[in-house]
């Protein structure tokens, strides 16, 4: 038997560590919506949430302006037949409904691409890229084949461009309420997570370096988006900084990604798409738009590292 003082110091361990981790995971767990969750962020730029905007009138708009939408999206080795075909008929479904959409595809491999029925006014641009030994090299270079290879085209042809990870499927309607100049994904698994557990790269060596003290947002490289220019710049930024570490012999902790939060940390975006239009599954988000499939990482990629 344990003596009274030592079953009281126990009991009171327990309330101190167990009471906070209990109402921690509370919070991490309760659902996400709006109005719930702020729908602004501190320099005034819209945080996208259901609810959180006028469907009709931006439809109006978009429509009067004969808006036409660009997706890039690269599908390179074991990626094409396991995600691209899944991708794109999950955009046919939701992804700018009634719009014209010009998918912009990127293989290594124009034999695997699988065929899809387009609705009308909507068409896709199949082009080849080089395939690169290391995953890393892939995810990274998208940036260098962006600006060589859909910005050209995108320019005169979309109004908008998105730039997409394959290794998701859209699950609702995601309409022009997400268009903007500049647009950033949150990232869902860091939304509600205190800013030095952020995933920034935090050597100041690298040219993706953020402090996270001074972070706004930890925002995912599935997706970004906004006019060609604007994206034409962010992705020459990235690519520079990219360049500029390669110098030096390092890589930023998460790649592009990293780059890019360096990047929209310094040109703010001028809007922001909640977790619900990039969400992981898991997270208790209540109206999911567009959501991460399962990793398969040991099977997928070529370099287990
Ligand atoms: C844990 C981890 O690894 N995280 C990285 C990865 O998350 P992810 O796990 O989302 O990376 P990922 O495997 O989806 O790769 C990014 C994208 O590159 C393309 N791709 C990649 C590899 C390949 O063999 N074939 C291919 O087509 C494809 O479009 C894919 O969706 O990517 C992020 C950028 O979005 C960051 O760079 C992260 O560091
Ligand atoms: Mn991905």
């Amino acid at each position: 038997m344990l003596p009274h003082s030592r079953k009281k110091k126990i009991l009171l361990l327990c309330l101190i560590c167990f009471v906070p981790a209990f109402f921690y995971i509370c919070y991490l767990c309760r659902p996400i919506y709006y109005p719930n969750e702020p729908s602004v962020t501190s320099w005034g730029a819209p945080i996208v949430w259901h609810g959180s905007f006028n469907r009709t009138r931006e439809d109006e708009l978009h429509r009067a302006q004969g808006t036409v939408i660009g997706l890039s999206v690269f599908a390179v080795g074991k990626y094409i037949p396991r995600y691209l075909g899944h991708f794109l008929e999950t955009a046919e479904l939701y992804f700018m409904p009634g719009y014209s959409v010009v998918y912009y595809v990127m293989v290594d491999n124009f034999s695997l691409v699988p065929k899809i029925h387009l609705l009308p006014n909507r068409s896709m641009v199949v082009t080849k890229v080089e395939k690169h030994d290391r995953w890393q090299e892939i995810s990274m270079m998208r940036m260098r084949d962006i600006i060589e290879l859909v910005v050209p085209r995108a320019k005169t042809e979309v109004n908008f461009l998105f730039c997409m990870d394959v290794d998701q499927e859209f699950t609702s309607h995601y309409g022009v309420e997400t268009l903007s100049d500049l647009v950033a994904q949150i990232h869902s698994y860091h939304y509600l997570w205190p800013k030095f557990m952020q995933s920034f790269e935090t050597n100041p060596a690298s040219a993706a370096y953020v402090d996270p003290s001074k972070s706004d947002y930890y925002y995912h490289a599935a997706t970004f988006a906004g006019t060609v220019p604007e994206i034409l710049k962010l992705a020459k930024a990235c690519l520079e900084g990219i360049w500029r570490d390669k110098e030096k012999g390092i890589e930023a902790i998460f790649q592009e990604e990293s780059h890019l939060n360096h990047y929209l940390l310094h040109t703010k975006p001028t809007k922001v798409l909640s977790p619900e239009y990039n969400w992981d599954g898991w997270r208790n988000v209540k109206y999911p738009t567009l959501r991460w499939m399962p990793k398969d990482y040991r099977n997928l990629r070529e370099n287990p590292a």
